[in-house]
């Protein structure tokens, strides 16, 4: 398993427009129009930068897995990373024998850029949950 590029870092907000127009207009940033992902249980902005990306999630539905995250952290926190990897799969694989935890059903789901996506818990990365995005 190889780690590839920082794909996103990915901030939960609890009112999205608010972030949008803090991101545009104070920061000065180009920002995607928003998505709703029902699957995931969240509408979502990039923020795009030179190198990277920034993701901006509001929670959407009543089971949004990242409701309880901001009941902890109202103003919204940075909730996760999101780095490439070549295979999704070999990289689940190998990580799941080393006894890492594969979040949901441990299968990948559609992410927001249409690629294959997974997540880590956070309590086996440096208290940072990851999420893993095939290149
Ligand atoms: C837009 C699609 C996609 C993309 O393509 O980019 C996305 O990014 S979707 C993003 C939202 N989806 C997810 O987050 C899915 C994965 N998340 C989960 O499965 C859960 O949220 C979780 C991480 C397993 C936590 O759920 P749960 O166990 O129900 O919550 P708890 O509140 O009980 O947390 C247990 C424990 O873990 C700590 N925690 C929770 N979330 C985080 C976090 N984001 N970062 C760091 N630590 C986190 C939480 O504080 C608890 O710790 P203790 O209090 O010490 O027990
Ligand atoms: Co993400």
């Amino acid at each position: 398993m190889k780690l590839g590029r920082l794909n996103h870092v990915a901030i939960a907000v609890p009112d999205l427009e608010k972030a949008v127009a803090t991101y545009r207009d104070v920061l000065g940033a180009v920002v995607s129009a928003p998505q709703s992902l029902p699957e995931h249980g969240v509408r979502v902005v990039f923020v795009e930068l030179a190198n990277s990306k920034v993701e901006l999630l509001e929670p959407l539905g009543v089971d949004s897995p990242i409701a309880a995250f901001l009941e902890k952290n109202p103003a919204g926190a940075i909730h996760h990373l999101c780095y490439e990897v070549a295979d999704i799969f070999s990289a689940r694989d190998r990580l799941k024998a080393g006894g890492a935890r594969i979040l949901g059903d441990g299968e990948p789901k559609t992410g927001a850029h249409g690629k294959p996506v997974l997540f880590l818990h956070p309590k086996d990365f440096c208290g940072t949950l990851i999420e893993l995005e095939q290149e």
